[in-house]
């Protein structure tokens, strides 16, 4: 009977603890770093256990559809040929954050479950924390780091403190000005070829392509060839199809994120999601596997400088490490980059003057060598005024997340230790106190004179991030960005398609939910 009451007693005493911990994890902790956050003066709206507030960013994310209007303010249903999109698309995509903006200011406390965020729009809140801050003293949100580990593991983007100054270290110089210039032949073939299948479209009587579908393509063939590699075009394709619908799992089904036990809510989906992290990282050794062997074969035509040859140098990453910066590298090093093609292709369709500039730009800086010298890009200015407008307008990148990692003073405010942080890129670069009332506009001319495009304030444009953690690939992006526009726009001219619907959503990056058609007219 003792050893009954006994057990009894551990089962009730091991049960009563382990719920305590649940609450401090779950509640106590988060609550009282709201009260703090309070204390510094944020507001937000009210949240309820256990979801926090993602009931009301659930219901509002429903009205994400079709805008296109005739004159830039008037939002319609209907997808005429002659009606041109409307780029007013922060209260669309992120209709919860606007709504919020409104009544709590452009920095306020909301929650994810049972995770409060700091939600940011303040340029000068994030110039504070990224001039007085280390960038290796803030990490990425644990929730999202567990969540997207199928997809990053600990790659560069989600890597922290000490560590990510080693992985970054390791890899920045894979994109030097000289392997970048030993990238171009490589990104002249892939788009050459494109171009070729596009052509055979439209003389078998095919005018209408979806450009979004095949520029992600064109961008994916373009990162395993430059950084990789890779010649087996079909093992590339496999690993970009396995993450595009890894992409879908996590960002396009009905998950709880930040919930406790949120993954139990939608099994089918967690398990779906560990399966192709699986089957993405196999494909992935095998990858790593065969550039071991060709170089111990001692194959020299493979190039040591390259982003897979500086991974594997010197053994400094372990084989996990190896893998999940694959994976970061073969997702991110290809969808932003073709996403800001895909969207300037849009802007330039409903934009015929700014098509033509280009084209005339083109034909005085490049000349019509199909072969494209890179050292003449550079020349290409009016080309990256469109860039930047385009990033202004589409930041393919549409937020970056935080998490403090101590307790950090930012000027008068000190952000508690475990603070998750949500940037919202989209609001600030549609902001009107920051551009003037033309902020839904295209404007590429507003770059002419100023990197920053005339924002009042320095840190209201972000398309690459901020701080040490810039994009490490945007040198890359730059010159991919130049050499498939130069050869499109010598070759085409572009028209929206009526068929084309105007759907800006979140997939973790921003894009065209419906693609992107557009009627191609062939100009030689
Ligand atoms: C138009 C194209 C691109 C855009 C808009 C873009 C945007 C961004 C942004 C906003 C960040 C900051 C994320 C953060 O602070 O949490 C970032 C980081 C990063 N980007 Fe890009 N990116 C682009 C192209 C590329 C390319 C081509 C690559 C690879 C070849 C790449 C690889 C990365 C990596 C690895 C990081 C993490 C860097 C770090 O934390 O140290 N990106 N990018």
């Amino acid at each position: 009977m003792e050893i009954i009451r006994v057990i009894v007693g551990l089962v009730l005493f091991s049960f009563m603890s382990l719920v305590l911990k649940l609450a401090f994890l779950w509640w106590v902790t988060p609550v009282l770093t709201h009260l703090k956050l309070k204390r510094c003066g944020f507001g937000g709206p009210t949240p309820s256990f256990p979801l926090g507030n993602i009931k009301e960013m659930k219901k509002q994310n429903t009205t994400n559809t079709v805008i296109i209007d005739d004159d830039e303010d008037d939002h319609l249903s209907s997808s005429s040929s002659s009606s041109k999109p409307s780029h007013n698309i922060h209260s669309t995509i992120f209709p919860y954050f606007a709504r919020w903006q409104n009544s709590h200011g452009k920095m306020f406390v909301y929650w994810l479950g049972t995770e409060p965020f700091l939600y940011i729009a303040e340029p000068e809140f994030l110039k504070n924390m990224s001039t007085k801050v280390l960038a290796k003293r803030w990490g990425k949100p644990n929730v999202f780091r567990n969540d997207r580990d199928a997809m990053f593991g600990s790659g560069l983007l989600m890597v922290e403190g000490n560590d990510w100054v080693r992985h970054r270290h390791i890899i920045a110089p894979a994109f030097s000005p000289l392997n970048l210039k030993a990238m171009t032949c490589m990104m002249v073939g892939s788009t050459n070829q494109m171009i070729e299948r596009w052509c055979s479209k439209i003389y078998s009587g095919n005018s209408e392509i979806d450009v979004e579908r095949e520029v992600i393509a064109t961008a994916g063939e373009i990162i395993a060839r430059t950084s990789f590699g890779m010649r087996d075009h079909d093992k590339a394709r496999q690993v970009f199809d396995k993450l595009r619908a890894l992409q879908m799992t996590l960002f396009k089904t009905n998950r709880y994120v930040g919930v406790p036990f949120g993954s139990y809510l939608n099994v089918e989906k967690t398990l779906e999601a560990k399966k192709l992290g699986k089957e993405i990282d196999s494909l992935l050794l095998s990858i790593i596997e065969s550039r071991k062997e060709s170089k111990n074969k001692g194959q020299t035509y493979q190039n040591e400088q390259d982003l897979l040859g500086l991974l594997m140098k010197e053994n400094k990453l372990t084989m996990r490490e190896l893998v999940d910066e694959c994976k970061t590298f073969f997702f991110g090093g290809h969808e932003t980059t073709a996403l800001a093609i895909t969207w300037t292709l849009l802007l330039l369709a409903t934009h015929e003057d700014w098509q033509n500039q280009l084209r005339d730009e083109i034909k005085e800086v490049v000349g019509d060598n199909d072969l494209v010298d890179v050292n003449l890009l550079a020349g290409l200015r009016k080309m990256k005024w469109v860039m930047n407008e385009v990033l202004r307008l589409y930041p393919p990148a549409p937020n970056v997340q935080r998490q403090a990692r101590e307790d950090i003073k930012v000027d008068n405010i000190i952000v508690p230790n475990g603070t998750n942080m949500w940037i919202d890129v989209v609001a600030m670069h549609h902001d009107r106190e920051l551009w003037g009332e033309d902020a839904d506009e295209f404007r590429p001319e507003r770059f002419e004179d100023d990197v920053n495009g005339g924002c009042r304030h320095k840190m209201g444009y972000l398309p690459f991030g901020f701080g040490g953690r810039m994009c490490v690939g945007r040198n890359l992006s730059f010159m991919e960005y130049k050499i498939v526009l130069t050869l499109l726009l010598s070759r085409f001219r572009f028209k929206l398609s009526p068929r084309y619907r105007h759907s800006p959503s979140i997939m973790l990056s921003l894009r065209p939910a419906h693609g992107l058609i557009l009627t191609l007219e062939p100009l030689q």
